[in-house]
């Protein structure tokens, strides 16, 4: 990974296209992030915010331009990038007839999350012991959304890419949430954010960048 007055830089991307059944979902893309940072991604529905992060995380592959992710190209290391990036899509696919911690326990083998992290996680989100021993299918849809954070935040991983943390969580989940970003970017990780709640994001954003079309613009900042 290169170093830079920012740091380290994390991740590169120059001119990356992305197509989706012949759509230029991400059109020549210039995105950077470094260790240690929160970077905000905002834009309107449809602009490439969910496609970025999903070429971060090895899950869809650029035609063209250059992706480092790590100093490296998720598209021939897909399987190895998926494995050192944590990605909170709008929720885990979670076993339906376990409990949340049943679920938890899971990741935690399955996905290297670390198991107390993600009880302590799912608790200060405001899980009660009780939510966590019910089983998944009964919670609500803001207390599946705080299991599914609960894991990408225990997740032993230096990049995070979190998609709409916000929705469906109250008010002081979200603080909780936010704390937590900022708190990875303070042990060195860098949270990559995609979000439509700009006064939120902006307030703990150290980059920001504005999507439109499958292109990102740095907003201010370096
Ligand atoms: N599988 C697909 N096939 C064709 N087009 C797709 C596919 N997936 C996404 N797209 C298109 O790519 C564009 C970018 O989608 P993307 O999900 O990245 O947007 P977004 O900025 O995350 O939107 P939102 O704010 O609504 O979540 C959209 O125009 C979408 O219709």
């Amino acid at each position: 990974m290169t170093e830079s007055p920012n740091g380290r830089l994390v991740v590169r991307l120059r001119g990356a296209t992305v197509m989706l059944d012949r759509f230029p979902a991400l059109a020549r893309c210039d995105f950077d992030a470094y260790e240690s940072e929160v970077v905000f991604v905002q834009g309107p529905n449809g602009s490439g915010k969910t496609t970025l992060l999903r070429l971060l995380g090895g899950l869809v592959e650029a035609m063209s331009g250059s992706v480092l992710v790590f100093g490296r190209d998720p598209k021939a290391e897909a399987r190895a990038i998926r494995r050192e990036v944590s990605y909170l899509a709008h929720s885990y696919q979670m076993y339906e007839d376990l409990s949340g911690r049943e679920n938890l326990e899971f990741f935690a083998v399955a996905a290297g999350c670390d198991l107390d992290d993600a009880i302590e996680w799912s608790r200060r989100l405001g899980l009660a012991t009780r939510d966590l021993h019910a089983r998944f299918r009964v919670l609500s849809a803001g207390q599946r959304k705080k299991i599914s954070a609960a894991i990408a935040l225990s997740r032993r991983t230096e990049l995070l890419l979190i998609d709409e943390p916000h929705a469906l969580l109250d008010q002081v989940s979200k603080a909780t949430l936010d704390r937590g970003f900022t708190e990875a970017a303070q042990a060195g990780k860098t949270v990559i954010v995609a979000s439509h709640e700009l006064d939120r994001i902006s307030a703990l954003a150290t980059r920001r960048y504005r999507m439109s079309n499958g292109s990102a613009t740095l907003v201010g900042g370096t």
